[in-house]
């Protein structure tokens, strides 16, 4: 069965709640009527309910049975209010601001502050709102799960070939989150990712560090970020299967990975691709959906206390779909 499939069958399993700040993206509430109809979870839609009701009217969207909440409108306002200025005090945070912030047209501190009440499972933005501007609301009110330093982000990455990664599957990270990790960063976002291999795939990883060189092939800082990198994961998780620096070559196919690589156990079967800082992972991953037509579903963000997913402002109404199934068994795990 299909991976996102099989991700589907496990949210209709166990019904979570999602919360959608971006009403006032018309995708959103095709991929509402989609989540309903197949039963991927309970929805909560963020903005003026006869907004969003004269909205899916006029496109004929049927939201029955989804829930419109207007943040400026909410019983539970004050509270968060209060809870936001508390959270946040360290940094000057008003109760103006707070306001402001909570009651904003892009809903996306409200939704962060339902997510870290328990008043949803989970949280899926970005059709519209930047990523950046989706990341500093969710690391501000939901904030990193306790122990994690750096919350990155992965893509699972469908690809057509078969021999590539674990049947074709390939996890790529970090392509949304950390503009420049250095080698600690590097490494929490390899044993992460490698984590979440194992927790979406069912299969131990084998995580290609990934660089412009193989092995000692050229001589540069940038390189040595990525073997310290290796390094230091494994001092995390001993038992982790890793090797770097590893060109893309090598680490994905078994000839070139024997010859630039030899010996190496993850040489030319890697299913788990870590790439040197995020202009590489952001565009790499980019070209492998867009030019080698690849499923790439996410950035799933990893590290945060609960989940908050990401979207490609490019993204279709059924990516919305798959990324809303996954927050839903994330909630539900
Ligand atoms: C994610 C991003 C917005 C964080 O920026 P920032 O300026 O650190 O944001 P904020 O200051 O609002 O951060 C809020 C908090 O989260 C923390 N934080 C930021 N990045 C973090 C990370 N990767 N892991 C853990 N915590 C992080 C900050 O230290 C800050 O903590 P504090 O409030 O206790 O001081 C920024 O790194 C970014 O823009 N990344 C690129 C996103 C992007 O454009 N991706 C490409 C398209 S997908
Ligand atoms: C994940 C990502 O690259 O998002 P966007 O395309 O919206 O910048």
């Amino acid at each position: 069965m299909h991976l996102v499939d099989q991700i589907k069958q496990k949210a209709q399993k166990n019904l979570q709640t999602v919360v959608l700040p971006e009403s006032y993206d018309e995708r959103m509430l095709y991929a509402a009527e989609k989540i309903v109809a197949e039963g991927l979870a309970k929805l909560v839609i963020l903005g003026d309910p006869a907004k969003i009701q004269a909205e899916a009217a006029a496109k004929g969207i049927n939201l029955a049975g989804v829930e419109l909440l207007n943040p400026a409108d909410s019983p539970k306002l004050d509270q968060y209010i209060a809870d936001f200025v508390e959270l946040r005090k360290s940094k000057g945070m008003t109760a103006e601001e707070a306001k402001k912030l909570l009651t904003a047209d892009d809903n996306l501190y409200y939704a962060g502050m339902m997510v870290r009440n328990g008043d949803a499972g989970g949280e899926v933005a970005g059709a519209t709102g930047t990523t950046g501007n989706v990341l500093k609301a969710a690391f501000q009110t939901v904030g990193p799960a306790a122990g994690i330093k750096t919350v990155s982000s992965f893509f699972l990455m469908i690809t057509k070939t078969p021999s590539f990664g674990e049947n074709g599957i390939i996890l790529f990270a970090d392509c949304a989150v950390n503009p420049n990790p250095d080698a600690q960063a590097l490494a929490e976002i390899a044993v992460a990712t490698a984590g979440n291999c194992k927790a979406f795939l069912d299969v131990e990883a084998r995580v290609g560090m990934l660089s412009f060189s193989t092995k000692g092939s050229a001589a540069h800082a940038d390189v040595d970020k990525v073997t310290k990198a290796a390094e230091i994961a494994k001092t995390i998780k001993p038992d982790i299967q890793i090797d770097g620096e590893l060109q893309a070559d090598a680490a994905l196919l078994p000839k070139v990975g024997e010859k630039k690589a030899p010996g190496s156990p993850v040489a030319g079967k890697a299913n788990v691709l870590i790439f040197p800082d995020l202009d590489a992972g952001n565009i790499a991953y980019k070209l492998v959906e867009r030019v080698a037509g690849a499923e790439a579903v996410g950035p799933i963000i990893q590290g945060l206390a609960k989940p908050v997913n990401d979207l490609s402002r490019g993204c279709s109404v059924d990516d919305i779909v798959n990324v809303v199934a996954i927050t839903a068994v994330q909630a539900g795990a």
